[in-house]
């Protein structure tokens, strides 16, 4: 089997590939995982310098994994594993084996959205220590809020992906090289957590 033929996602680009899974934990654990992580976590709000200034990020973060991490010039310390992050990167595994893709992950950042005001810019997820041609799995939870993405040598139109709660979105290899990411500002919504897991080389 092809690396990217998926029985049960569905294929919103096929190269590079752009994968959307629904279900993934299911309703009750869905929304006990959403409320654990939002209790739980020791939720951060640093500052980033951007463009010569200092601004706290429009959102709550945490790292988590077996590895520090490198992001907009700065040095994160992960915070240890919580247990519900756990299962969720095992879910994650699982369901990604079962369409025949092998998938590993040491590191996860989770994201914590209040409202539909918070956000994040365009980036892509292509520090050096993720490697040339990382897997990235983007798992959210509570509000549906897209993620809009645009090529970088704008040779087709901008697009959004929706991301429903209890959904994954597999960003293959090549993604983070040709393609931007951003979760743009909604006029409402209401709390969304997501998990986006990477596989980071010591
Ligand atoms: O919250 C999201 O869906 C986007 C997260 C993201 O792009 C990231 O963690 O790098
Ligand atoms: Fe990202």
């Amino acid at each position: 089997m092809a690396l990217f033929d998926h029985p049960d996602g569905e294929a919103l680009l096929a190269s590079p590939p752009l994968i959307r899974f629904t279900d993934l934990l299911g309703g009750r654990a869905a929304g006990t995982a959403l409320n654990r992580l939002d209790q739980e976590l020791p939720w951060q709000q640093p500052r980033l310098c951007l463009f010569g200034r200092e601004h706290p990020i429009p959102r709550r973060q945490v790292w988590m994994g077996d590895t520090g991490y490198r992001y907009s010039g700065r040095d994160f310390t992960p915070t240890p594993w919580h247990p519900t992050a756990l299962a969720i990167r095992d879910a994650v595994v699982q369901r990604l084996g079962r369409a025949a893709i092998e998938a590993r992950f040491n590191s996860v950042l989770l994201n914590r959205y209040a409202n539909g005001q918070e956000r994040m810019g365009w980036h892509s997820d292509d520090e050096p220590a993720l490697g040339p041609a990382p897997l990235i799995v983007g798992v959210s939870l509570g509000a549906d809020r897209p993620l809009r993405f645009r090529w970088k040598d704008r040779r087709a139109p901008a697009f959004n992906v929706d991301q429903p709660h209890d959904s994954l979105l597999l960003m293959g290899p090549g993604v983070q090289t040709h393609l931007q990411h951003a979760l743009p500002p909604r006029r409402r919504g209401g709390l969304r957590i997501s998990l986006t897991f990477r596989l980071i080389f010591a």
